[in-house]
């Protein structure tokens, strides 16, 4: 049997980062698309880095989302190496809230593009969404997927606010 489909790789620079990727993981779950999750630094493993960046392609993955925190490098450096898209998500750091992850991962030079989510598990569970409609360009199972997702997210929210919530 062959290996089910896997195209979005979910990279991070620590095991301290998967409270946050982990939201990238569950709804790319909720949508059915396959991923790998993989700790990949750019400062402390670089090897690793590069093989994974330089092979992305050729393991048939179609998006990468590289989630890092601080000085935070390796969604720059993925996306240095590969052609694919590279959603970057900034993790919360303790020191600066994010904000230096932040910064770290927008301020990319024109030409080297990493397209840059908000700070913390809305960023996650965001790139995991933009990766998804991606995807669904060229899939329109997950296309129906992803809209009936959106139309539950709606359906969700009460008009009125309740007290106790
Ligand atoms: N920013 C990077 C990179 C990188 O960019 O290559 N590698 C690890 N880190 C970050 O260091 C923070 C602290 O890591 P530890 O908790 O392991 O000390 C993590 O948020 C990680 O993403």
């Amino acid at each position: 049997m062959s290996e089910p489909a896997r195209p979005v790789a979910i990279v991070m620079g620590s095991q301290s980062d998967w409270p946050t990727l982990r939201h990238a993981a569950e709804t790319l779950d909720a949508l059915g698309v396959g991923y790998d999750a993989r700790i990949v630094s750019a400062h402390r493993t670089p090897d690793r880095l590069y093989a994974f960046a330089k092979g992305a392609k050729s393991e048939g993955f179609q998006v990468v989302v590289a989630g890092a925190g601080g000085a935070a490098h390796l969604p720059g450096m993925v996306a240095a190496l590969t052609e694919l898209p590279v959603l970057g998500v900034p993790v919360e750091s303790k020191a600066l809230s994010g904000v230096d992850s932040l910064y770290s991962i927008v301020q990319m030079p024109a030409g080297i593009p990493v397209g840059t989510l908000a700070i913390g598990k809305a960023g996650a569970v965001n790139a995991a969404l933009l990766a998804a409609a991606m995807l669904a360009n060229h899939d329109p199972a997950l296309a129906k997927r992803l809209a009936d997702w959106r139309a539950k997210q709606t359906g969700a929210v009460a008009e009125r606010p309740s007290d106790g919530a």
